[in-house]
């Protein structure tokens, strides 16, 4: 059992060191890795993940490549287009709606993407429920301009309604992320009306094969995107994005290099815009170990969510 923490390269999600802890198995490693923010009860998912590839595998996957999105922080225009050229990626997923970001700021790091991107290339944005009905609409709309065009806008406001109302107003795709991997009962989210596509994370939703089911419950294009893990865990997103019946879109599993380092070598990084499918998780190492501090807080988290399943 190893506990890691990796500086991020740039802020995401409010945090600036990604830590967790990589369990070993019959079935291969898996990882246990709940943001800070999860209380015990919500981070069950999260190690019904873990456990499910340490004890039983994954299905067998219909492809054996993904295409994926880069995924680009709240930064600068300049290191927005650095970032979008140097990952390959003909998708980019950009965050927007950021306390320290206006709207011309996410419009100005949106037309970067799109010059780093050139025409064909498909650019996403999320503001992880940030806005109200009237402010996404607002906002929608002039991102689409900057971008020339969105290929969809991630859970721009908090409610499933909000949601549906947002979708009426704009001519841009919707996707729900918080909406599915925050429910109670992810199984039972009516999303389909509300948005067009959903996001699919395997940690938060309790492992593959339960992932699996939340994409046919909710009967909606499915994009897999990580929950910003190491190799380890992003070896579960890649099996779920392989064994989903269709996949239309890139996956947001391009996020290895958000991190500064990897556990695994070589890591999850993608080639050409792709990573490969794998049947088990990739061998990690012992680098980035956490304080004993750090180790200990985990070991105890684990045995909280362990009493709560
Ligand atoms: O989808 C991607 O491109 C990368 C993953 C990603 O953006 C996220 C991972 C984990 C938590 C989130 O705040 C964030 C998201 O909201 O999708
Ligand atoms: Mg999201």
């Amino acid at each position: 059992m190893n506990v890691y923490a990796i500086p991020l390269r740039n802020r995401f999600r409010g945090i600036t060191v990604r830590e967790g802890m990589l369990l070993r198995g019959p079935a291969g490693w898996g990882e246990f890795c709940p943001f800070a923010d999860y209380s015990d009860a919500e981070s069950v998912p999260w190690l019904r993940a873990a456990v499910e590839a340490t004890e039983a595998g994954w299905p067998t996957p219909v492809r054996d490549r993904v295409e994926v999105n880069t995924t680009v922080p709240v930064v600068t225009p300049e290191k927005a287009y650095d970032l979008v050229r140097a990952s390959g990626c003909r998708t980019a997923k950009v965050k927007v709606a950021d306390p320290r970001s206006s709207l011309t700021d996410d419009c100005d790091r949106v037309a970067a993407v799109r010059d780093a991107l050139g025409p064909a290339g498909a650019i996403r944005v999320d503001a992880n429920t940030a806005w109200d009905v009237d402010t996404a609409v607002r906002a929608i709309t002039d991102l689409d301009k900057a971008a020339g065009g969105l290929e969809y806008a991630e859970q721009p406001v908090p409610s499933i309604e909000d949601l549906a109302a947002v979708r009426r107003r704009v001519p841009v795709r919707i996707a729900a992320d918080e909406s599915i991997r925050r429910a109670e009962d992810p199984l039972k989210v009516a999303v389909a009306g509300a948005a067009d596509i959903a996001v699919l994370k395997v940690a938060p939703l309790g492992g593959v094969r339960r992932a699996l089911e939340v994409a046919e419950a909710c009967g909606l294009p499915c994009v897999v995107s990580s929950a910003v893990e190491t190799s380890v865990g992003l070896a579960a997103g890649l099996a779920l994005a392989g064994a989903l019946p269709s996949l239309e879109f890139a996956c947001g599993l391009g996020t290895i290099s958000l991190l500064e380092g990897d556990v695994c070598v070589p890591s999850l990084s993608p080639v050409d815009g792709y990573l490969p499918v794998l049947h088990q998780a990739p061998e990690p190492t012992d680098a980035y170990p956490a304080s004993a501090e750090v180790q200990a807080a985990w070991q105890a988290r684990l045995q909280r969510v362990r009493g709560f399943s």
